[in-house]
């Protein structure tokens, strides 16, 4: 089995990307959206390589989509329980890991980046690779929140670099929002769109604005509940029925919140903060501050706004 054994295909020499079709797919972030994105890459066909900081992370990634795929194969192959195996040892076939960013470049026709969500942070790891990655190669980030332009500017192919905004959890949401920045080609953005339907996604074109779509309008409604709850006027948990019963969601926003990660969600409202300092919607938030300061970053550590076991 590929998975986890460290292989980096150095056969190839550099990056090969031919008619702008994605196949080899560097993944830089084995978190809860890397790990997502490198499972459904490799379920339909691509070859992955997952980057991380430490193996223990990618050993954590590994079970995630181990479990992940289990989980997908009870339904698609309810009644061919072998069928399924096979299918979950071929997607895992598909995916190398390794803790070296820059040889695991060499390859890549796309190089996705999914860590921290941290423009300095982000800045310097692409920075660094732009230095070592083939020329051809495609760079995309999935941030949630930051300029896709800001990103780049770390780099010296704007026209090879753009946004690529997946949903939590990967394998389960339909949508990527596909973003281009005034220097993106059209060649790297329709490249980017294709590699989306190649997913079994559904792409839809963002411009790079605050928030691209969904988030510009599911921040201000998150926040409100926030504020909601903090006045007192109502508990996270109403809140949250409130929420799924009266309107629909599948989760309420603490919920929702709890799910993405309180770290990434206090790093996406202290940037916006930092930019529109005077806009109330971003004040900071006691609560959060004080639940992210515990370790308690929601279901991935087992405690945020409600714990689980
Ligand atoms: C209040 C605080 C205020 C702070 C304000 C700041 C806000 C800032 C927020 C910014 C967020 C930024 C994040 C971002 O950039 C973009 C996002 O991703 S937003 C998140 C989008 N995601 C959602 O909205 C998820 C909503 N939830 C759901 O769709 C469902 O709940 C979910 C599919 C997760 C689970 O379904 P549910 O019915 O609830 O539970 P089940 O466990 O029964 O699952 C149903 C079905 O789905 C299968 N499944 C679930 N997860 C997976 C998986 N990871 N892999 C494979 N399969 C999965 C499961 O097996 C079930 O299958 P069945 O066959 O039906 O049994
Ligand atoms: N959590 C969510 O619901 C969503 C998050 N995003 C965005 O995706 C990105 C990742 O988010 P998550 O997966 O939730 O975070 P996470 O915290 O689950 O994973 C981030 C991973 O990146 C790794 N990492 C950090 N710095 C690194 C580096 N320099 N090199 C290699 N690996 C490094 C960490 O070890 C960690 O495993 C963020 O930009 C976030 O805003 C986008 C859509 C939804």
């Amino acid at each position: 089995m590929a998975f986890f054994t460290h292989q980096i295909r150095r056969g190839f020499s550099s990056s090969i990307i031919k008619n702008g079709v994605i196949k080899n797919v560097t993944i830089i972030g084995g978190g809860q959206m890397g790990a997502g994105i490198a499972q459904v890459a490799a379920s339909t066909g691509h070859t992955v390589t997952l980057v991380d900081t430490s193996e223990d992370i990618l050993k954590k990634s590994r079970k995630g989509i181990e479990g992940s795929l289990k989980r997908v194969v009870k339904k698609k192959f309810a009644d061919k329980p072998e069928a399924g195996e096979e299918f979950i040892q071929n997607v895992l076939q598909n995916v190398s890991i390794s803790t070296d960013a820059g040889a695991s470049v060499q390859a890549a026709d796309l190089l996705l980046e999914a860590i921290v969500e941290n423009l300095k942070v982000k800045q310097d790891l692409f920075g660094h690779l732009d230095e070592l990655a083939p020329a051809n190669t495609i760079f995309a980030s999935n941030t949630s929140s930051l300029p896709i332009t800001d990103i780049a500017g770390s780099t010296s192919r704007l026209d090879r670099f753009g946004g690529l905004h997946f949903f939590n959890p990967v394998p389960m949401m339909k949508l990527v929002e596909v973003v281009g920045t005034s220097t993106t080609s059209q060649e790297t953005f329709d490249s980017l769109l294709n590699f989306s339907k190649a997913l079994g996604k559904t792409p839809v074109s963002c411009k790079d604005t605050p928030g691209f779509i969904v988030n510009r309008l599911l921040v201000p409604y998150m926040m409100e509940a926030l504020r909601l709850h903090e006045r007192g006027h109502g508990s996270k948990e109403d809140i949250d029925i409130a929420m799924k019963l009266g309107a629909g969601y599948p989760m309420g926003p603490f919920e929702l919140c709890d799910y993405v990660g309180l770290d990434t969600v206090k790093f996406i409202i202290d940037g916006w903060s930092a930019k529109d300092p005077h806009n109330p919607l971003f004040a900071s938030s006691e609560l959060l501050n004080k639940l992210v300061a515990e370790g308690k970053y929601g279901k991935k550590t087992g405690e945020g706004f409600y714990k689980y076991k």
